[in-house]
């Protein structure tokens, strides 16, 4: 599930809860969707903190859940691209790991505030699939695609101090990320939100010649990632 909560000074919190690793199954996607309009909706609420429970962001897609079922009535792409649509500042709080989908739910937020302890990567690819829930446009607008390719290709997780340098990351605390992150979101809350929006527009406009913030990958690349990935494939065989 993902519980919400109104706190002091006009700001609205969403915790993922799934144990052991918070990660995203349907349950946990619909609650947060339902967390962010709640969010959305109320004039009250000047900008909105991400986290997870129990220490962890979230681990990613909620894999049990893979075995069960081949399609989703629920997409977190969706999800992510509410988050960016919304004028409403987004900080995600990143303690001990945010994972594949659990990444591009914080690569959809506006800031990210992490852990100097945590670790963040794309693993899809050791599943034989690609972060499909704007992850592959998200990560390249923010580190160049280079060092994106790299990420994603090799599922590596990489530490916060890494991430801090190559971009993915806003700021590493030793403290807790989440009381970091209320303290920041109150902070910006503060600006009106026609200010906030004008600077979201200018970061979009010139990170656009990257190509499209939203919608997949290019055909090409889901081929190079399927010749990369799926055994039998590679090397002709
Ligand atoms: C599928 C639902 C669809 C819902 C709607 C859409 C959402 C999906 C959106 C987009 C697609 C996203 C895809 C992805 O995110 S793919 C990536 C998925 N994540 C992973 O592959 C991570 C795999 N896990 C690990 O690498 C490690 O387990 C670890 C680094 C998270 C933790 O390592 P460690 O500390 O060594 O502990 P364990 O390995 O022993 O794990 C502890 C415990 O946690 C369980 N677990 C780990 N990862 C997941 C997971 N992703 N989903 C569910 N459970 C997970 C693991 O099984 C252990 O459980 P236990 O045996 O019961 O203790």
């Amino acid at each position: 599930m993902a519980e919400f909560t109104r706190l002091q000074n006009c700001l609205a919190l969403i915790r993922l809860r799934n144990p052991p690793v918070n990660a995203i199954s349907t349950t946990v996607a619909r609650g947060i969707k339902e967390s962010l309009q709640k969010a959305i909706t109320d004039d009250t609420v000047k900008a909105i903190v991400i986290c997870g429970a129990d220490g962890i962001f979230c681990a990613g897609a909620d894999i049990r859940e893979f075995k069960v079922h081949k399609t989703f009535d629920i997409q977190l792409g969706d999800i992510v691209d509410e988050i960016q649509r919304n004028k409403k500042p987004v900080v995600a709080a990143i303690q001990k790991l945010a994972l594949g989908g659990g990444l591009e739910l914080a690569l959809g937020c506006h800031y990210r505030i992490a852990h100097a302890e945590a670790q963040v990567g794309f693993p899809e690819v050791t599943l034989g699939i690609l972060p499909g829930a704007r992850g592959t446009q998200l990560l390249p607008r923010l580190v160049g695609v280079p060092a994106a390719l790299d990420l994603i290709i090799s599922g590596r997780h990489i530490s916060a101090n890494e991430a801090l340098k190559l971009g993915i990351i806003d700021k590493i605390v030793n403290s807790d990320p989440i009381e970091e992150s209320i303290k920041f979101a109150q902070r910006i809350s503060g600006q009106s939100s026609q200010e906030l929006q004008m600077t979201s527009d200018m970061v979009a406009d010139k990170s656009s010649a990257l190509g499209p913030p939203k919608g997949y990958t290019s055909k090409a690349t889901i081929e190079f990632f399927f010749y990369l990935t799926v055994p039998g494939l590679c090397c002709g065989m």
